[in-house]
């Protein structure tokens, strides 16, 4: 079964912001991935909107209906604002991230065994307006768990973990604890998705992991791209995850 690669934009959007007018336009770059074969775009608001804003979720929203079969995913940590985004635009998935409004990046999955209460209201908002609902999550069998018992369609394996340990060469061990996480939210039947530092050396070796539904990847595809071309290294990604 393929894995479906969603682009994230969010360092488009970065890039767009750093001179406050439309350039680069991160529609030319949704539209650009997904005639080149990506299954779907990402962006990740974050309160302070520094890189994609709430308005890019409408616009994004515009250029992914001209795809038909292709999805939108909004990430984010479920503060009102994103949640009014959210419904108002109904992506295909929406993915709830734990994150603090000040943080560098996504760094942690939830704490479902503290954080359910908080959780279990904002999924069954989200699911009810016919949005599929995905949780940020660690790869630890007990917060997976609690994952389905919120209600989640999906989880999405937070990889910056394994992604460090391939970079230092052992990471058979780390590899092992994300499969056999994966397989535990498969069993349970929570589809998985994953992403964070993901990248064209570490995804193949992720990838032997089955079931892995959706891979969600930006900073070092964009990065890849300023050496490689952006549509050319869609294609190397989408060659990795056929
Ligand atoms: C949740 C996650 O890992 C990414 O979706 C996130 O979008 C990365 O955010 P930045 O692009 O702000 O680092
Ligand atoms: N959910 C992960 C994502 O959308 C992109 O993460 P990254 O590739 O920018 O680290």
């Amino acid at each position: 079964m393929a894995t479906v690669l969603s682009v994230n934009l969010n360092k488009i959007a970065l890039l767009r912001n750093s001179r406050g007018r439309n350039y680069p336009q991160v529609e030319h770059y949704a539209r650009e991935c997904l005639l080149a074969g990506a299954g779907g775009v990402t962006i990740h608001p974050r309160p302070d909107q520094r890189h994609a804003t709430y308005q890019d979720v409408a616009s994004l929203k515009a250029v992914v209906e001209e795809f038909p079969g292709k999805e939108l995913n909004i990430e984010g940590n479920p503060v009102a604002d994103f949640l009014e985004v959210v419904l108002k635009n109904k992506p295909d998935q929406c993915t709830l991230v734990p994150d603090q409004p000040d943080q560098l990046t996504s760094d942690h999955g939830w704490e479902l065994t503290t954080q359910s209460k908080q959780v279990v209201p904002i999924v069954e908002q989200l699911k009810a307006a016919g949005i599929r609902v995905s949780l940020f999550m660690d790869p630890v069998i007990e917060q997976i768990e609690l994952a389905k018992q919120v209600g989640a369609d999906r989880i999405e394996l937070y990889t910056e973990g394994y992604a460090r340990a391939f970079q230092s060469g052992n990471y058979a061990s780390v590899l092992e604890q994300y499969k056999q996480a994966a397989d535990y939210a498969t069993s349970i039947g929570l589809e998985v998705n994953a992403g964070h530092d993901l990248d064209l050396q570490n995804l193949a070796a992720f990838l032997t992991i089955p079931n892995i539904k959706e891979v969600s990847i930006g900073h070092a595809l964009i990065v890849e791209s300023i050496d490689q071309g952006f549509t050319n290294v869609i294609k190397q990604y989408l060659k990795i995850a056929q």
